[in-house]
């Protein structure tokens, strides 16, 4: 077994909205191995995007990480920060949260990157694909000759603080140097991209979804990232194409050994591409293991229902199987300290009326639930009455909380079926996914 590039320890992300905090994230505990696909699903407003946006620092107001650590395995770093930040690192890790936001965010595009559902958010319509790119890799190239001390001996390092100046202030274009706008032609053709001399001086509206899919990637990748985080890629795109951006993530990963963190609403995406999974509920990851232990043996009743009746990872359909009931709300004050999938769930008991911890599954190390199930054989005797949920806020009063319209097209309160489709949630509420 490899190592963790990235150990996340019980985060938590809150909005402070005039409606009441909204526990977008709670407790959150993940470890994603060097070069591994890691895979988030879960239905709409579970989380899947405020975790990828916290990861990148990129949670705007009035978001906020409330607690936890995300550690980041990256020896030349923890070397060199070790003497000023002592508490922040441990062994080869850093925590990110424990450092100065500057050089968490000189990280982003180097150690991190990011791509979208919604590539044209990723590009200004007024600069050409290729310039884009070729200012991506030069934000990069500066970061990396403008090293700390220390850096200049060992190399190769992209976080200091220059990086950031550069990144955040700097106009683009300015940098656009011939070098680096051969790599962009480079990263153009590296992401399949045809005649890439001509298209690297075409428009973003010249070009189709998919191929500016594949312009978004070789932008997140023109900072040769450790981590790449891929909210929903290709949720947006045909089948045929879909298919064709994930052999690319595939094809690319394997070159460059990165490490892909993949958020998906689609099964067949996670089985096709996963090492490991983490199913996320209500903002919590309630399941996780490897692809075989969450799909073949799943222990949480989400899960199972997400999953369908033939939990059967050669068989299983792409999509999400609604599961009755709604996806509850995630307003502090209207969350009951229980289970909170006990209302819709089909084996609630006494004992989820409890929040449950995180527990082993199946007696197997790294596959984890959150239910009481781990533990407990179901049985009659011990379950909640049918209605016990009745008197609760119904199901259908469960209004969107603030900024986030599309959740509430995203759930059909008349039937109660949840996200399973896949048209594009929309996430304009998340303008930090806007990259700059
Ligand atoms: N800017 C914001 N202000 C307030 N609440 C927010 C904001 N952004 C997200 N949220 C809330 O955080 C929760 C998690 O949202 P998130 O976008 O992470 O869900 P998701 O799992 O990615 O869903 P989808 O599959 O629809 O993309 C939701 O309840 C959402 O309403
Ligand atoms: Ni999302």
């Amino acid at each position: 077994m490899s190592e963790s590039i990235l150990n996340v320890q019980n985060l938590s992300t809150r909005f402070f909205t005039s409606e009441g905090q909204v526990n977008a994230v709670s407790d959150l505990s993940l470890s994603i191995e060097q070069g591994e696909v890691f895979g988030i699903v879960g239905e709409s407003g579970s989380g899947k995007s405020v975790t990828a946006l916290s990861l990148m620092d990129l949670v705007e107001s009035p978001g906020q990480i409330t607690s936890g650590s995300i550690e980041y395995r990256k020896p030349s770093l923890a070397e060199d920060l070790a003497a000023d930040y002592p508490d922040a690192v441990d062994g080869e890790f850093v925590d990110l949260l424990d450092v100065p936001e500057s050089i968490w965010d000189s990280l982003r595009g180097t150690s991190f990157s990011m791509i979208f559902q919604d590539p044209e958010s990723s590009f200004n319509p007024s600069l050409t694909v290729g310039e884009q790119i070729a200012e991506a890799v030069e934000v990069q190239r500066r970061a990396s000759a403008n090293p700390r001390s220390t850096r200049a001996r060992t190399g190769g390092d992209m976080y200091s603080f220059s990086n950031y100046l550069v990144s955040g202030v700097l106009p683009s274009k300015q940098f656009v140097t011939d070098d680096s706008t051969d790599r962009a032609v480079e990263l153009l053709e590296q992401v399949g991209i045809p005649d890439p001399v001509e298209r690297a001086d075409q428009y973003p509206n010249e070009f189709s979804g998919g191929m500016l899919q594949r312009a978004m990637i070789a932008q997140a990748l023109a900072g040769e990232p450790d981590v790449l985080i891929a909210d929903e890629p290709t949720t947006a795109l045909d089948v045929t194409i879909q298919a064709q951006i994930l052999d690319l993530l595939s094809d690319l990963q394997a070159e460059t050994g990165m490490t892909i963190l993949l958020i998906t609403h689609n099964l067949g995406v996670i089985a096709r591409m996963c090492d490991r999974v983490g199913v996320m509920y209500a903002g919590e990851i309630v399941e996780q293991g490897t692809l075989e232990d969450v799909f073949d043996r799943p222990v949480h009743p989400y899960t199972k229902g997400l999953l369908g009746s033939v939990p059967d990872l050669d068989t299983m359909g792409d999509r999400l199987t609604p599961i009755p009931g709604n996806v509850p709300s995630l307003l502090d004050h209207e969350m009951d300290d229980r289970c909170y999938f006990a209302d819709r769930c089909p084996k609630a008991m006494e004992a989820c009326l409890e929040h449950p911890s995180m527990n082993e599954a199946n007696d197997s190390p790294n596959h984890e639930a959150r239910c009481v199930l781990t533990d407990l054989t179901y049985s009659e005797d011990l379950a909640l009455p049918a209605d016990y949920f009745a008197d609760d806020a119904s199901p259908t009063d469960v209004r969107p909380v603030a900024g986030r319209d599309a959740d509430s097209q995203a759930v059909d309160t008349a039937t109660g079926r949840s996200v399973a489709s896949d048209s594009p949630p929309s996430e304009g509420a998340n303008s930090g996914e806007t990259n700059e």
